[in-house]
């Protein structure tokens, strides 16, 4: 890992962004179709992916693949740095290079951060469009096809081989959500609480897997996000994860039974059937871009809150 080319992107980045902005206090991962949450700051200077080495290309649609730097909230503004565009192992990318840009947000002095992403509701009392505060995850290597992005040899000494993943969600930051979702009127079941569970995708979730990571406890489920939670703890930032519902996993409590069917059939009295419901990324994507505005408002409210540390 000591080849993480971090000396090349740091000046890269020194060469193109101008210095009060080179200090981000906050790091936002966009997910999918939530690239907008830039567009609250000010005197942006964008640099795309393609410029800096070590970072990958964004290839889904709804992630741009460049890194924001601006300015947010009143007076002189607080600096922040957005990632318009993550990376998924899904297409093809190492773990290595799905955390490499949280780890260059940490060298850049990035000490709170706020993920977003879109997810697929496990529980059913969970509506789209809710947004719900990541508490904890569950990576089952089974599933995701992937172990974690600190297997391996460690990338300093000064991390801890070991990494308690039992606080991995800011408190902080989590009361910073609920406060700023008071304070911009939202409705009570606007913002939810609960455990994103991590999978490889690019398939979306057969029934018997949704039931699955239901009975293992899981609120949402997504294809992103838990490698860079990972990575920043070993970072040591505070991390929160704002989770979009948009959409809900299908999980049926019986199977349609064929055989049961072509017996009725054949009595003749046919049995009616609805049709499978299935998702599509364009359904995930129209729900991120109606809940754009509301996620913008309430990272900004929060990152005007998140105190100087
Ligand atoms: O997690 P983000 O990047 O928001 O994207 C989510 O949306 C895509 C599926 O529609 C997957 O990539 C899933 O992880
Ligand atoms: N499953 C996995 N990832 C997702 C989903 C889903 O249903 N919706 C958005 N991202």
């Amino acid at each position: 890992m000591s080849e993480l080319p971090f000396a090349s992107t740091l000046s890269t980045l020194a060469r193109l962004v101008p210095a009060k902005l080179l200090k981000p206090r906050v790091g936002i991962v966009c997910g999918s179709g939530l690239s907008t949450l830039a567009s609250s700051l000010r005197d942006v200077v964008e640099v795309p992916y393609n410029q800096l080495e070590g970072f990958g290309k964004s290839t889904v649609v709804g992630h741009k693949s460049s890194l924001a730097f601006g300015l947010i909230g009143p007076g002189e503004g607080i600096p922040v740095v957005v990632m318009l565009g993550r990376f998924h192992p899904y297409e093809g990318h190492p773990l290595s290079t799905v955390v490499y840009p949280i780890r260059v947000l940490a060298r850049l002095g990035v000490k709170n951060l706020i993920i977003t992403n879109a997810s697929g509701a496990l529980n059913p009392n969970l509506a789209v469009g809710t947004i719900v505060v990541i508490q904890d995850h569950l990576a089952i290597p089974n599933l995701t096809g992937h172990l974690n992005p600190v297997f391996g040899p460690q990338l300093s000494p000064d991390y801890p081989r070991f990494l308690p993943l039992s606080d991995a969600y800011s408190v902080k930051l989590r009361r910073l959500a609920f406060l700023a979702a008071n304070k911009l009127g939202l409705a009570e079941d606007a913002l939810a609480e609960g455990v994103y569970a991590w999978v490889s995708g690019p398939t979306y979730e057969t029934p018997a897997e949704g039931r699955f990571l239901r009975s293992a406890g899981a609120d949402v489920v997504g294809m992103s996000t838990v490698p860079e939670v990972v990575a920043a703890r070993e970072e040591g930032m505070e991390v929160m994860v704002l989770s979009l519902v948009t959409n809900a996993v299908v999980i049926p409590e019986s199977y349609r039974s064929i055989k049961a069917e072509i017996k009725a059939e054949l009595a003749g009295k046919p049995i009616e059937q609805a049709p499978v419901q299935t998702v599509s990324h364009d359904e995930v994507l129209a729900v991120g871009k109606q809940k754009a505005e509301v996620m913008k408002n309430l990272v900004a409210n929060i990152i005007e809150n998140v105190s100087s540390d």
